[in-house]
């Protein structure tokens, strides 16, 4: 912890130990260990604005998803803060990808100096070469849709039965301390939920304010025996959101604080968030690849603002790789705007 304070005082990153590299051009770039990291090693801190639940909700509406994807919603002191990392400003924590399979880092809340800052740790041992990746959480984000469509007939017998099982029981925090909040396990977007995970222990007094449903329980019992030798991790609990297997992403326009989709947008059939799409389109307008996108969800959107009564617009991606549909309609009457993406495989 001490490793974590000093580095986040002088908001220093690991830049011995740790390396960028680009890793394709759907996935970006990716944090890499160029040192070994033990487990429950500092790695390296979510760097970026601490803002407001407000402002971030300001800035989600005025941001490019592109953008959007970096702030980083987490619960504290009886409120949403936001880590806003949309900066392009050379810090590592940024960069680091998701992989909910095999993740050996998680997220952290740490309090220093009565602010709240966002680490990951070393859930094991990281070898030099091997990426750093942590699990973002939520669901239906595009690139692990194929493998959840793909794993459905045999996810019973894998490991990820396991981890679903628990996810089914975990999702919905059922008693709280935080005076009819929920923590906010995945992020709210103007356009929809960005999840993300956070661990929510620290050494602050306000840890207390944790959920505490059963099946988080389960999920800590889960977490404690993997990393049972830690003292960072070994007493945290968190919720994992349940994983869900659809055929489309339908993204809100509007999501209101109270609303239960903040927190647990799975619950609600009139479609849940995934905002992000695949990054091999949404950099189009910077990549020197030539990957263009015939309509950006930013142009769909300010078209959706003129458009009156009900509508639907449909475009599709023309980079490499996968076919992926947007729609977006608007309904006026009903004062609400559905985007939704749809991927249909290979060309
Ligand atoms: C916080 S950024 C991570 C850094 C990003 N790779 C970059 O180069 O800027 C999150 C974005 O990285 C990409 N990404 C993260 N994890 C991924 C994964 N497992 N597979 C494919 N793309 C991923 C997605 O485009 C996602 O929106």
């Amino acid at each position: 912890m001490e490793d974590a304070t000093i580095h986040a005082t002088k908001a220093q990153d690991k830049t011995v130990e740790l390396d960028v590299q680009f890793i394709n051009p759907y996935k970006g770039r990716g944090v890499f260990a160029k040192c070994q990291f033990g487990k429950g090693d500092f790695v390296v801190e979510y760097r970026g604005d601490l803002i407001t639940w407000e402002e971030s909700q300001r800035r989600r509406r005025t941001y490019h998803r592109a953008s959007a994807v970096f702030l980083y919603e987490f619960y504290w002191k009886e409120k949403i803060w936001c880590i806003d990392a949309s900066r392009e400003d050379g810090s590592l924590g940024r960069l680091v990808n998701d992989d909910h399979r095999h993740p050996n880092c998680k997220m952290k809340r740490v309090i220093i100096e009565g602010k709240p800052h966002l680490f990951l740790f070393a859930l094991r041992e990281i070898h030099p070469g091997q990426e750093i990746p942590y699990d973002y959480g939520g669901k239906d984000w595009p690139w692990r849709k194929q493998t959840l469509e793909q794993s459905d007939a045999d996810v019973e017998s894998s490991d990820s039965a396991v981890f679903s099982a628990v996810l089914e029981t975990s999702e919905r925090p059922s008693t709280s301390t935080m005076k009819g909040l929920n923590k906010p396990e995945r992020v709210c977007s103007s356009v929809g939920l960005i999840p993300s995970l956070v661990d929510y222990s620290d050494s602050d007094s306000d840890s207390q304010d944790l959920c505490t449903s059963p099946a988080q329980q389960i999920e800590s019992s889960k977490t404690q025996s993997l990393v049972s030798d830690s003292d960072l991790i070994l007493t945290d609990q968190e919720s994992i959101p349940r994983l869900r297997r659809t055929k489309s992403i339908q993204i809100k326009e509007r999501i209101e604080f109270d609303s239960d989709d903040l927190f647990d947008p799975i619950s609600d059939n009139s479609g849940s968030g995934e905002e992000y799409i695949p990054k091999s389109c949404e950099d189009s307008s910077e990549d020197t690849d030539g990957l263009v996108c015939k309509k950006s969800p930013l142009e769909a959107h300010k078209d959706l603002q003129i458009q009156a009564e009900y509508s639907t617009k449909t475009w599709q991606n023309t980079c490499p790789g996968p076919l992926w549909l947007y729609s977006a309609s608007t309904d006026r009457s009903k004062g609400r705007a559905v985007e939704t993406i749809e991927q249909h495989g290979a060309r």
